[in-house]
């Protein structure tokens, strides 16, 4: 069984957010299970093009609208990944620095599948499984069925895995001229209220879907930022498997991002050993609970919120606890979180940016970490902080469901909120501070949270055994 994953992300190549997580650790979990996994993704001008090898393996030209482009296909020649990383380099589109946030997104993720295909299409060897991630790749399963040109291919199973039905891709009919020839008694399928929508496109047109666990799959049925109907429709083939995590990139044993590696049995001195130079980085008391928040600060994630929770958790416990946040995202959260530093005093500290050796050390020493997500369809950040042995604090939604059960319950071990509200974070962060004041049971929950077993072995499992049944 040979699978060949298409995705805008793949750590450590490129990382925006858990998409680049999955899309680096699944493949190698997939190889250990037997498999032959691969990845292919945009060659953007990062740090990690100018540190590794490539080798040519393919050139070609495209054309995306009236534009006309050269394309390069490179493989990774040093196996870094633990798998085989091609690369599509498409000068003029895909040479930026960043992933996303590009006047001309469209096009170069346009770009982007045409190279995939066009590469594919002479290929003399061909995977089994085409597995598309999101929608920057929602064009693919759609052009394997219907594209004239790609015809060769329509025997491949399509698998489409949805990160966050949020971010569909859509764009105007005006640019259909953008998309190469296909059947166009058929363009309906790529129609979604209106507009070209790539992630409805690939609903429609893959030959199985899945999301990131099963119960934001369920949430989806009834809450889908437009495509409740079309995932009702759908529902026949779509599934819900839950991530994993890489145990091998995070793993507080033998972490070299951290200040001080543990495990199990000497959780207490690692982490205290962390939280101190953490402390001392961010100005921080070390004998106060830290409360920390990782992610992109926009409203999914609740980010919008923290200013106010800071604010009425510091008023109801004066000086009793400290937050730390980093993330990066909307300009007002990100004006609000700098103006909390006022009124936080020394309880607060921020960092606003992209910083991936920071969070490995906010993961290892904080005590408590919040997610008082909206919307969180797996959540990576919970599964790491536990496996750093710090408590995560989230909200019921998604796959904080089906990682996260709350201590109050039997064989609990994280606390759990109901609403994104400020009123009932705040309280949920009480019980934090109640459970940190506790310190037998705190220690028991730590080294609880620490040995559950999330790694990728299932997923991956799961996985393949989604692809055998499409043969
Ligand atoms: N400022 C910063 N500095 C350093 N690291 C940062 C950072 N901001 C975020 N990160 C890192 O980015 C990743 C975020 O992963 P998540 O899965 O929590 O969210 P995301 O919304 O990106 O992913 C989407 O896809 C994933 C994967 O399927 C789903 O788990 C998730 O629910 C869905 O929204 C983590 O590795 C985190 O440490």
């Amino acid at each position: 069984m040979e699978i060949l994953h298409v995705s805008a992300e793949c750590y450590p190549a490129a990382k925006v957010g858990g998409l680049g997580d999955v899309a680096g650790a699944l493949p190698k979990y997939q190889r250990e299970a037997g498999a032959i996994a691969k990845v292919v993704m945009p060659a953007y001008s990062t740090p990690f093009r100018e540190k590794h090898t490539f080798d040519l393996v393919h050139q070609g030209g495209l054309w995306v609208g009236h534009e006309w482009y050269h394309f390069n296909i490179w493989k990774e020649s040093t196996n870094a990944l633990g798998f085989d990383l091609y690369q599509v380099d498409i000068p003029g589109l895909l040479d930026t620095k960043g992933v996303y946030g590009y006047p001309n997104d469209t096009e170069r993720f346009l770009g982007f599948q045409i190279a995939v295909l066009d590469w594919l299409n002479e290929w003399q060897h061909q995977p089994d499984v085409i597995h598309c991630h999101d929608h920057h790749t929602g064009m693919i399963p759609f052009l394997v069925k219907y594209g004239y040109k790609y015809a060769r291919l329509q025997h491949i199973a399509t698998v489409l895995t949805i990160h966050n039905a949020q971010y569909q891709g859509q764009f105007g009919w005006d640019k259909l001229y953008l998309i190469p020839s296909f059947d166009l008694w058929k363009s309906g399928i790529l129609d979604w209220n209106g507009a070209i929508n790539p992630l409805a496109a690939a609903i429609k047109s893959a030959w199985r879907v899945n999301t990131v666990s099963p119960s934001y799959m369920e949430e989806l049925f009834g809450n889908a930022n437009g495509l409740e109907a079309l995932l009702n429709m759908e529902r026949h083939k779509a599934t819900g498997i839950l991530n994993g995590i890489d145990d091998e990139v995070w793993n507080p044993a033998a972490d070299e991002m951290i200040e001080a590696r543990f495990a199990v049995k000497d959780v207490t001195k690692g982490k205290k050993a962390n939280k101190l130079r953490l402390c001392e980085t961010f100005s921080l008391n070390p004998d106060l609970p830290l409360f920390v928040f990782i992610g992109r600060l926009v409203g999914d994630k609740g980010a919008d919120l923290l200013p106010e929770v800071i604010g009425r958790s510091l008023a109801e416990h004066p000086g009793g606890l400290n937050f730390l946040v980093l993330g990066s995202g909307d300009a007002h959260t990100e004006w609000m979180l700098q103006q909390a530093k006022q009124y936080a005093g020394a309880n607060f500290n921020v960092f606003i940016g992209y910083n991936e050796t920071l969070s490995h050390q906010l993961y290892a020493g904080a005590d408590f970490l919040l997610m008082p997500s909206r919307v969180e369809p797996c959540g990576l950040n919970q599964m790491y902080a536990m496996r750093y042995g710090t408590i995560p604090v989230v909200r019921t939604t998604g796959g904080l469901i089906d990682t996260v059960r709350d201590f109050g319950d039997e064989g609990g071990f994280g606390i759990r909120f109901f609403h994104a509200t400020a009123g009932d974070i705040v309280h949920a962060i009480g019980r934090g501070l109640e459970l940190y004041g506790n310190k037998t049971k705190f220690s028991k929950i730590r080294k609880t949270v620490m040995q559950l077993d999330h790694s990728w072995n299932k997923a991956a499992r799961e996985y393949l055994n989604m692809y055998t049944s499409l043969k």
